[in-house]
């Protein structure tokens, strides 16, 4: 899908600072990648493209939807996993948090618990199908937020900083499942070598895009800026 962020802008309530300002971007390639210092805005521009941010000024347009007038067919376009799985994973058990979204959407009874046996499988939590939840390990539970969010079948998929409190098994593992995904992915991370083989890179400094270019050119800008 072209994502297509033109004058943008954004100023959390009750701030005085800026958190994003005059981001002008068009991105239509498979695997985008965010990089930057801490506070940079990295998380608001992920933000902006399911419409959880709104921008104070600008438009961000995701396909053929703006995410200020349609957010109901962009939140079903785009999928979002957090950094933190358990801010995102809503039911008792394992299955039963995968079904969630999919009821949701009115995916019928039947055709929801096949969906999510598929699923399970596929992330290689189907052993896990009745467990609690919050019982997982980290990186199971990022699996699983991972797969819920999948299997509403999003087109496009906004990871933030989805390894930040994983473990090198665990965070490879995520990092596998993420780079063999047929969709489009947007993803902010510090790892710096999960966006190694990605499509493009953005670099975010002090509320600005700064650099956009190959993962090479934008890895050795933010490292220059890090200094
Ligand atoms: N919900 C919020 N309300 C008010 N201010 C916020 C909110 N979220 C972020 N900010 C502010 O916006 C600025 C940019 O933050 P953002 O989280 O987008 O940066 P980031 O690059 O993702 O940082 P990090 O790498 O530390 O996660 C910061 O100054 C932050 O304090």
């Amino acid at each position: 899908m072209l994502i297509d962020i033109s004058g943008v802008s954004h100023v959390y309530a009750g701030r005085e600072d800026p958190a994003l300002t005059d981001v002008d971007v068009r991105l239509d390639e498979h695997r985008i990648g965010v990089i930057g210092a801490n506070g940079s805005g990295k998380s608001t521009f992920a933000r902006l493209l399911n419409g959880l941010v709104v921008p104070s000024r600008g438009k961000v347009r995701v396909g053929e939807w703006d995410t200020a007038r349609d957010g109901r067919e962009v939140r079903r376009k785009v999928g979002f996993c957090f950094t933190d799985p358990d801010s995102q994973i809503v039911m008792p058990t394992v299955a039963e948090d995968v079904a969630f979204g999919l009821r949701r959407r009115g995916l019928p009874k039947a055709e929801s618990a096949a969906r999510v046996d598929e699923v399970l499988r596929a992330y290689g939590l189907d052993a896990h199908a009745d467990h609690a939840a919050h019982r997982l390990s980290g990186g199971q539970k990022q699996l699983l937020a991972l797969a819920s969010v999948l299997a509403t079948e999003p087109e496009l998929l906004v990871m933030d900083e989805p390894t930040t409190l994983l473990d090198l098994r665990n965070s490879r593992m995520v990092a596998e499942t993420v780079a063999g995904l047929p969709q489009q992915v947007v993803l902010v991370t510090h790892h710096l070598e999960m966006v190694a083989d990605f499509d493009r890179v953005l670099v975010f400094d002090r509320t600005r895009l700064v650099h956009d270019g190959s993962p090479e050119e934008s890895v050795k800008i933010y490292r220059e800026l890090m200094a």
